[in-house]
């Protein structure tokens, strides 16, 4: 890891508010240190009222939906204007670096893992959905989350689990957004919406299998999953419903049929889709007009939306929520915050999901979401003692 990112890293453990954002290209690889403003309970129209005003590119996330986190902050929508911000990549920086946070740490390597509570249930409390999805021909698709809680004696290191997850997953996005004791992280392969002037780019990213172990075997399951009628269709609601909202926004380029999108985990299926805006229109209220795409939310919306509330055991908060930057001049990124943690005092919470349709099969799909925690396990793993 080149010497400047990881000055910068370990400076994560020094204050109180920092945060990172990179693309899995790393064509963006954005720091921010410090607090100068911060945003929660917004809008897109409070959002830009707020964004306009700073000097600095800002940060954070909307909430999944309306259902609040209690005792959090980042949890229920936070946006962040740090007191500095650097652009790895280019070296343009915004504000001026403040003094460290007097912020104590542990020492490395001695935290126990004291509890954990997985959602072994998890089949079981899903299947009425599934019953509906089968015997409902107007509930097309819900993506239903699992969460799991790791209870630890002591605070992680923010800079060791940065470094961890670069090493680990290099090409995904990265998303790291701390506030005094919490912290989200997010290691998604999923865009959401970007914005530069008025050019956009969004994707579809739905429909899954595993990585094979072999080259010979990764080719055949990709080929499985290119031809795997569930998957497909999966995916294409998601391509439909994205285009159908973006429709009056946007100038749309054609798509292509979906490419495959690999992690180290898991491929999926991919359809970029981009386009130019035909009026004025905010990152904010392009997020606001896309988020929940059926990636993450289902079809028909109210439903899902209604389902994942009653189905799953806790609010989503930021997890499969909008998470990304704004620039001074407007363009910004925005992702969806899954194979993700937050983190707060001693607590662990780790997020993923997997769409499901009438033709699923939940053990499949239970197996899909363990894939994709992997990833965050491990680099938590890694700063317990075993
Ligand atoms: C919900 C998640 O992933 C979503 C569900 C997918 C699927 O079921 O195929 C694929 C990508 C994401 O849109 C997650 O990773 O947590």
């Amino acid at each position: 890891m080149n010497s400047q990112i990881d000055a910068f890293l370990t400076a994560f453990d020094d204050y109180h508010d920092a945060v990172y954002f990179s693309d899995p290209d790393h064509h963006v690889e954005l720091v921010g240190l410090g607090q100068t403003s911060t945003l929660s309970h917004f809008n897109a129209a409070t959002l830009q009222a707020w964004q306009e005003k700073q000097t600095v590119p800002v940060f954070g996330g909307f909430p999944f939906d309306q259902q609040p986190t209690p005792d959090s902050q980042l949890m229920n929508g936070w946006m962040l204007a740090p007191a500095y911000v650097i652009d790895l990549k280019t070296g343009t920086e915004w504000g001026t670096r403040p003094a460290p946070d007097a912020v104590s740490h542990q020492e490395s390597g001695t935290r126990q893992l004291l509890a954990q509570q997985t959602e072994t249930d998890w089949q079981a409390r899903m299947q009425p959905v599934l019953e509906t999805l089968k015997t409902d021909p107007s509930k097309q698709k819900v993506v239903l989350g699992m969460q799991e809680q790791w209870q630890l004696d002591g605070t992680l290191s923010v800079s060791q689990l940065l470094k961890t997850l670069f090493a680990q997953q290099p090409h995904t996005y990265h998303f790291c957004l701390k506030h005094q004791n919490e912290l989200f992280l997010s290691a998604t392969p999923e865009r959401l919406v970007k914005l530069n002037q008025s050019h956009l780019e969004t994707a579809a990213v739905a429909g899954s299998i595993r990585r094979g172990s072999t080259p010979t075997e990764d080719k055949q399951l990709t080929q499985k999953l290119q031809a795997d009628s569930k998957n497909q269709r999966e995916h294409q609601l998601v391509v439909t419903e994205i285009k159908q909202r973006l429709n009056s926004l946007i100038n749309l380029d054609s798509t292509r049929p979906p490419t495959i999108l690999t992690t180290p985990q898991l491929q999926h299926l991919y359809t970029p889709i981009t386009g130019t805006l035909n009026q004025a229109t905010t990152i904010g209220q392009l997020v606001q007009a896309l988020h929940p795409t059926p990636a993450l939310g289902g079809v028909p919306l109210d439903w899902a939306l209604a389902t994942i509330r009653n189905f799953e055991q806790r609010p989503r908060g930021l997890f499969a929520a909008p998470v990304g930057y704004v620039l001074p001049d407007g363009s910004g990124e925005f992702i969806i915050g899954i194979r993700s943690l937050w983190n707060q005092n001693s607590t662990v919470t780790f997020f993923a999901g997997a769409g499901i349709l009438a033709a699923s099969d939940l053990n499949a799909e239970a197996q899909e979401i363990h894939l994709k925690t992997t990833t965050m396990h491990k680099i938590i793993k890694e700063q317990i003692d075993e």
